[in-house]
């Protein structure tokens, strides 16, 4: 091992300066993103996966919750219902309480079998949930169903920090419920999303094909679970497979009937999806070419492996794409979006890049792999408009290689 840290150093989470999706009016009801001192005399604790799980009114998300509930004995969970307003998660919270049911809608903690609790918040955030952990002690494990129009990429940034924020809990994953028997109707039409939405959609730059919440949804999954496939036909299961799998070529896609997922750890849960970068990750992305979706889908860029003097430039060109929504070194293109990034980046006698994104915030972590003369880097993009060849001649123009 070399001693001293290189002065240039891979960067941390890196977010925009300013976060474009938040104005910076000081609302006083939100708190503000505080730094939590680590040197309190708390002992040194591991830190709490959170897993965010989406999906559409009824596709199964409580169903799930009680299903972990049930089989994910010996650890103690914490259930987080996105509230927003919305009177369905009273309901949610009798489903999943099995005490004090009648007054689940005054206390915010009910405690349920196996030491678990649920509680129903309207402002997900970290300092919230750190409350909420003060208050009921330390859990081994948050889950957090949103409700049926939230779009994941707007929460998971929430939860994405950087180390040295001292934040206690970390974001392990987004599980994404789909109703078989709805979802294609969902990607033509949309579903429940109000006018407003898809007119507000618009505006950011959405015209062209229809971008739903449940494209969303699917698009910042980790693991897309196809729940309720006793209702569809295997021709109806496959096409809805194949559509998933043309959006979004880095999730994990499973099938089940109530929600019934083979195995709960390692595959929904302690996914460790926003650190770790595996070979396998990328492989099956960079198979998929279809382009059945008109909205979203996964692109694949193949390049050499940088040297040394390179990494600054992928850097700049990750900040270009990313914070500025431009492809940078003047080719022309057509307007994109980004919604998930992930790519193992060997640089030549160094050790092998890992990177992630979601949406504007993303992370580049040194790996322990050093790098062969002949590895290639590869990037995979999931978004609008990410397929198009400008991506390519724009990264390797910048590196220098175009
Ligand atoms: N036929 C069928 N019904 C299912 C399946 N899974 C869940 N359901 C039913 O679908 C309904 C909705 O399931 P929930 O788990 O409440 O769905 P949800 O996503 O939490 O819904 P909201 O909280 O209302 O957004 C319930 O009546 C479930 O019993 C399935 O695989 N097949
Ligand atoms: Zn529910």
């Amino acid at each position: 091992m070399s001693g001293d840290a290189s002065d240039d150093e891979v960067p941390d989470l890196v977010q925009p300066p300013i976060n474009p999706g938040n104005d910076n009016d000081d609302t006083d009801n939100d708190e503000p993103p505080t730094l939590i001192p680590t040197t309190s005399s708390t002992p040194l604790k591991s830190k709490v996966p959170i897993t965010i799980i989406t999906g559409y009114l009824g596709a199964g998300k409580t169903t799930l919750l009680n299903y972990i509930l049930t089989a994910y004995h010996g650890k103690r969970i914490a259930v987080i219902l996105n509230e927003f307003g919305d009177s369905i998660d009273i309901e949610k919270q009798l489903t999943v309480s099995d005490t004090n049911s009648t007054s689940a809608s005054k206390v915010p903690f009910v405690p349920l079998a196996n030491g678990c609790i649920c509680c129903s918040v309207k402002d997900v955030g970290v300092a919230a949930i750190e409350n909420l952990m003060e208050a009921n002690g330390d859990f081994d494990y948050i889950l957090l169903e949103t409700t049926g129009l939230a779009d994941p990429g707007n929460v998971a940034p929430l939860f994405w920090l950087d180390e040295g924020l001292g934040s206690s809990i970390f974001l392990d994953g987004i599980v994404t419920l789909v109703d078989a028997k709805n979802l294609l109707k969902s990607l033509d039409e949309g579903y429940g999303d109000d006018e407003e939405a898809l007119e507000g959609r618009k505006e950011h730059g959405h015209a062209g094909p229809l971008l739903t919440t449940a494209h969303l949804q699917i698009s910042h999954a980790d693991v897309v679970i196809i729940n309720k496939t006793d209702l569809v036909s295997e021709e109806e299961l496959e096409a809805v497979q194949q559509r998933v799998r043309s959006i979004n070529a880095l999730a994990k896609v499973s099938t089940t009937t109530k929600a019934e997922v083979p195995t709960l750890e390692g595959f929904i849960l302690d996914l460790h999806a926003y650190d770790a970068v595996s070979a396998a990750d990328l492989t099956f992305a960079e198979k998929g070419h279809s382009h059945i979706d008109p909205s979203i889908s996964t692109s694949t860029i193949v390049f050499p492996a940088l040297r040394e003097e390179q990494v600054d430039r992928f850097d700049r060109w990750l900040r270009t794409v990313l914070w500025e929504d431009k492809l940078p070194d003047g080719k022309t293109y057509e307007k994109f979006e980004i919604h998930r990034l992930k790519g193992r980046i060997p640089v030549v006698r160094a050790n092998i890049l890992l990177v992630q994104g979601v949406r504007n915030v993303y992370d580049v972590n040194e790996g322990t792999e050093t790098t062969s003369e002949d590895s290639s880097a590869k990037l995979v993009l999931i978004g609008k408009s990410v397929g198009q060849k400008a991506f390519e001649e724009s990264l390797l123009a910048t590196l220098g290689q175009g």
